[in-house]
């Protein structure tokens, strides 16, 4: 479970964050949405504890993640680019994961044989640089690195972005199929009001860092986003 309690971020005198109370649990797809510059990443940083909120604190179960480090076991995430080690190769970045996380060389098979399809040849057995890979392929060399070592939480930052269209349908069902098989509780951002609603039990709507709505029922969230987005 993840709470959230009057968090809010401030630089300078603007308020980018400002969540009184927000609480996901377990195993729940938790979407987020919001225009440019809602706070999405922001409130994403913050529960990594990339950023330090101004007031306010995110709970993973009971331990406060800017006053421990051991939660960061529990949790994979991928928001961009910089999170990745772009000097390495995609096969030499998840071996170097592999000894990090104590994985077997069967568990790295095993788990990247999961993302077989979406990486359509493109990623393992290739002598590139993860710095010369095209926008797409980065961010699923990405997605799988955030998935491995069985965490308990996986934060992605716009996962659809710079994927082409069947690569979204692939990632669509890949983690359709993690939710089943685990009890992985996903937090996404996306624009991508289609994809979000048909993944997430729950979207959280973001204006000017505050929420101004928190959706559960499946068959209205996307009229109620379409009227909000204009879409
Ligand atoms: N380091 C910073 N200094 C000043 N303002 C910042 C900083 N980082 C973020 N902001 C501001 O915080 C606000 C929220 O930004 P954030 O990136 O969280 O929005 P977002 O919802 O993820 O947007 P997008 O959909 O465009 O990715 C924006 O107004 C942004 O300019």
């Amino acid at each position: 479970m993840i709470t959230i309690q009057d968090l809010k971020k401030q630089y300078k005198d603007a308020v980018v964050l400002d969540v009184a109370s927000l609480e996901i649990p377990k195993a729940e797809c938790f979407g987020l949405v919001g225009n440019n510059g809602a706070g999405k990443t922001t409130l994403f940083r913050i529960i990594l504890d990339l950023v330090r909120a101004t007031s306010g604190r995110v709970l993973l179960d009971e331990t406060d993640v800017s006053k421990s480090e051991d939660w960061k076991r529990r949790v994979g995430a991928y928001l961009d680019e910089h999170m990745l080690l772009s000097y390495l190769t995609a096969d030499e970045y998840f071996e170097t994961l592999r000894k990090i996380y104590n994985l077997s060389e069967e568990d790295l098979e095993e788990h990247l044989n999961k993302f077989e399809e979406l990486f359509n040849d493109e990623i393992r057995g290739k002598k590139k640089y993860l710095r010369d890979l095209s926008k797409g392929n980065t961010k699923k060399v990405g997605i799988a690195a955030a998935m491995m070592g069985n965490p308990e939480v996986v934060l992605l930052d716009e996962p659809f972005e710079n994927l082409d269209p069947s690569s979204q349908v692939r990632l669509k069902k890949l983690i359709l199929q993690e939710k089943e098989r685990s009890q992985i509780t996903f937090l996404i951002s996306s624009h991508d009001l289609n994809h979000v609603t048909d993944l997430c039990d729950r979207i959280v709507l973001l204006e000017k860092g505050k929420v101004i709505k928190d959706l559960h029922d499946k068959s209205s969230m996307v009229e109620e986003l379409n009227t909000y987005f204009g879409t």
